[in-house]
């Protein structure tokens, strides 16, 4: 995560050396997210996983203009073309996916490589004392997907809304960095015991899942009929949870909830929300994101390390408006004109 994440400090300095200061956060931080998930879970850094990614962000376009049908009977008749281009990308996906697959299995390191991947090929591995089930590369290269679509860019978005609403909130951008410099002061080394410090950082993180759920909405289906006061669900009911719409309530968050004001998550972990079901950033029950871990780490890294260089400011080239592409994003990017400290 340092690694990839110092890469584009690197770019970053050159950029602002040779006269530019302005540059698209949100562009840089999902390419770095993308390289961390990739190396972290993968171990993988060459052209093949960009040539995933590519073809992944280009399937998630595609999926953009379909998705809406999603549960609709015969939706995907609506727009067969875009059907058939998610298809055919999807199945490029694939393919290449095994051929990495197939690439690690042959060069033997799969026992001895540390990371998701590694894990996924271990043939009959323990899990807690018992013998795990053994995937077949199938298999694999559908939890590769599920890592992939999951793990990177929601995380980058969250650091990007963070480095939006730093830059408006000055104040918090001053207290974060005199956080860091409390905690971390010089050392050369991050470790678990210094991220677990910072805490205003922690409560940043949750006011911007709050406003900007990357993973803007959540959703389950009836098993059977369910009865919610005068209105009976079928079962087989496709159910969208709307979580911006839950996010912004001034029923379940008092008048300001449009408002950015970490300090209300500083001696509760709800934000003070009215419902205990009304801060939903991660989902709910069995199928919560079991990603959250690795999430608060890489971001408490990554703006550890970008909040020690640079200030950020909000640039008159950006165009305020969120739009939920899958996720919830800037729809023109995010321009921030970056100085170094
Ligand atoms: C800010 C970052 C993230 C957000 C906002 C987020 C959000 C979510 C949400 C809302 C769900 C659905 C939960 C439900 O239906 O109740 C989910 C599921 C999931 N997430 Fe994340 N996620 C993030 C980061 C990650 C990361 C870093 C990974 C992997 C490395 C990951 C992997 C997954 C997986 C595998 C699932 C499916 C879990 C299941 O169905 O059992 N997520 N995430």
């Amino acid at each position: 995560m340092v690694d990839s994440t110092n890469q584009m400090i690197d770019r970053w300095f050159t950029r602002i050396n040779s006269g530019n200061p302005e540059i698209d956060v949100e562009r840089e931080i999902i390419a770095t997210a993308g390289e961390i998930i990739a190396r972290t879970s993968f171990g993988m850094k060459d052209d093949n996983a960009r040539d995933v990614f590519d073809k992944l962000r280009a399937l998630q376009m595609t999926l953009f203009k379909t998705n809406r049908y999603v549960g609709v009977p015969f939706g995907k008749y609506f727009n067969v073309k875009k059907t058939l281009e998610a298809k055919k990308l999807g199945k490029e996906i694939d393919e290449l996916l095994l051929s990495i697959i197939e690439s690690r299995k042959k060069s033997g390191t799969k026992n001895g490589q540390q990371d998701l991947l590694g894990l996924l090929l271990q043939e009959n591995h323990e899990v807690d004392g018992r013998s795990g089930k053994t995937l077949t590369s199938r298999e694999v290269v559908d939890e590769c997907k599920t890592f992939f679509f999951g793990g990177h860019e929601t995380t980058a978005l969250a650091i990007t809304w963070t480095l939006l609403l730093l830059a408006m909130h000055p104040d918090w951008q001053n207290q974060l960095r005199d956080e860091i410099r409390e905690v971390v002061g010089n050392s050369e080394e991050l470790d678990i015991s210094m991220l677990s410090g910072l805490k205003k950082m922690k409560w940043v993180m949750n006011e911007v899942l709050r406003l900007y759920p990357p993973a803007p909405n959540v959703q389950r289906q009836a098993r059977e009929d369910i009865k919610v006061d005068d209105v009976t669900v079928a079962d087989g009911t496709n159910m969208w949870i709307d979580v911006v719409a839950m996010h912004h309530d001034p029923e379940l968050w008092g008048e300001d909830a449009n408002e950015f004001r970490p300090e209300r998550f500083m001696n509760d972990v709800n934000g003070g929300c009215k419902h205990k079901m009304g801060y939903l950033p991660f989902g709910f029950g069995g199928r919560m994101c079991v990603g959250r871990n690795l999430t608060f780490m890489e971001y408490k890294i990554v703006l550890t390390l970008l909040l020690s260089r640079f200030t950020f400011k909000t640039s008159p080239a950006y165009n305020h408006s969120p739009s939920i592409m899958l996720s919830l994003r800037p729809s023109y990017g995010l321009p921030l004109i970056v100085h170094p400290l």
